[in-house]
């Protein structure tokens, strides 16, 4: 009998299988980079067998640099897949990583001066790879350091720094440690390009992100016309503007009458559907350079710029009618909007708290008086 695709036992197997615990991604690219790190050692390790077994250097230098490098690999990349170096303010054991390089080609030249252009060339890789990471200051140390170091295996080895030219083998090899050495140097340029790219990439949409965010600050959802907050900002710069200039301003609250009556029977879409229009309605009646709000509800506030005509009411007639001869019934048959609006005119240096008092006040006994009509509120 032929077993069936999926088991129960697999099932249980599956389901009893330990989770497994995941590396997180900076640990990814962290031991990734190591592990570059690591074949950089290995190919290293290649050349020197190589000029040992043409007789260029002693046979013990590379069996010496592969024991070091095994040594520090398993350390570092131990370290960081374990978690152990997160404890440090460095997780990618950058400085470590570098000096650990530099030491090992530092040992390398004094064991092995016949081919020292080697070692030299070689410790401009891991300082190039440092440059990802490292702050000012430790460029500094590095570069201290470094020369100190090289000033010490040079004086350990008689001041000696061969290239090897001999043999062709040799003259192969040269070029081969030249060829990598570049295809190190560009590896970590293309990798310095790459995180250029994702830091711009991101810098683009946090300014999209703080764009959004801000609109969504001073915008209503639902009608696309700035907010209560926006209104109260606006209105606020623009008397202190018409103070400079010496101009007034008006504002109107505008409610539509009986909203809950046209939600009830209509549906709440259908209102909603009434909120954008009267939003469209009143800006197109009124100039371009004023200002409508939605501010709050089914409550508009419309603010009047320069607005020094003998009679402020004209304009927030000329909106009420326009909002009552709309042909509503388009979106809903038998449906009727009205708008009752309370207007005033600010004064000269009012404050603004009292200007709005007086608006709510007059589009109170706009709706007290019968509803879609234009209420003047005058000082008392
Ligand atoms: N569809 C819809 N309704 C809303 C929205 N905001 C507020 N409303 C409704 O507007 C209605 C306002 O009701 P009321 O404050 O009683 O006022 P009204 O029915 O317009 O009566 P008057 O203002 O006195 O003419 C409430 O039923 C709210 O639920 C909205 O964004 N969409």
């Amino acid at each position: 009998m032929s077993e069936p695709p999926y088991s129960a036992a697999t099932a249980a197997q599956v389901q009893a299988a330990p989770d497994r615990p995941r590396l997180d991604a900076k640990t990814r690219i962290r031991l990734r980079t190591t592990g570059l790190a690591a074949i950089d050692y290995a190919l290293n390790v290649v050349i020197l067998c190589c000029y040992a077994a043409v007789g260029t250097i002693a046979a013990f230098v590379p069996w010496v640099v592969l024991g070091i490098s095994i040594v520090l690999n398993v350390i570092f990349l131990g370290g960081i897949a374990s978690g152990w170096s997160k404890r440090l303010r460095d997780p990618s054991m950058t400085a470590w990583q570098v000096g650990a390089a530099c030491g090992i080609n530092m040992l390398a030249l004094i064991m092995a001066p016949q081919i020292g252009y080697m070692f030299l060339i070689n410790v401009f890789v891991p300082l190039c790879y440092g440059s990802l990471y490292f702050e000012r200051r430790a460029f500094l140390a590095a570069w201290v350091l470094l020369s100190a170091a090289i000033a010490l295996a040079l004086w350990a080895n008689g001041f000696q720094v061969g290239v090897a030219l001999g043999s062709p083998v040799e003259k192969g090899l040269f070029l081969v440690n030249v060829a990598l050495a570049l295809g190190r140097f560009l590896t970590i340029n293309a990798e310095v390009s790459h995180l250029r790219a994702r830091l711009q990439q991101r810098n683009r949409e946090l300014a999209e992100a703080s764009v959004r965010a801000e609109r969504l600050a001073t915008r209503d959802e639902l009608t696309g016309l700035p907010n209560r907050r926006e209104a109260l900002r606006v209105l606020q710069v623009e008397c202190e503007r018409a103070d400079r200039a010496g101009s007034r301003v008006c504002i109107a609250m505008v409610d539509a009458d009986h909203f809950k009556r046209i939600n009830d029977s209509h549906g709440h879409p259908v209102g909603d559907e009434v909120l954008c229009e009267l939003g469209r309605l009143l800006q197109t009646a009124l100039r371009t350079a004023d200002h409508v709000f939605r501010y709050g509800g089914e409550e508009f506030m419309v603010l009047l710029v320069d607005c020094d005509a003998d009679d402020p009411v004209a304009p927030f007639e000329r909106a009420r009618e326009a909002v009552e001869v709309h042909g509503w019934e388009a979106l809903a048959p038998g449906l009727q909007v009205t708008v009752s609006i309370g207007t005033t005119q600010r004064q000269p240096r009012e404050p603004v708290e009292q200007v709005l008092r007086r608006a709510d006040a007059a589009l109170y006994e706009a709706k007290a008086r019968g509803r879609n009509r234009v209420q003047f509120g005058a000082l008392r």
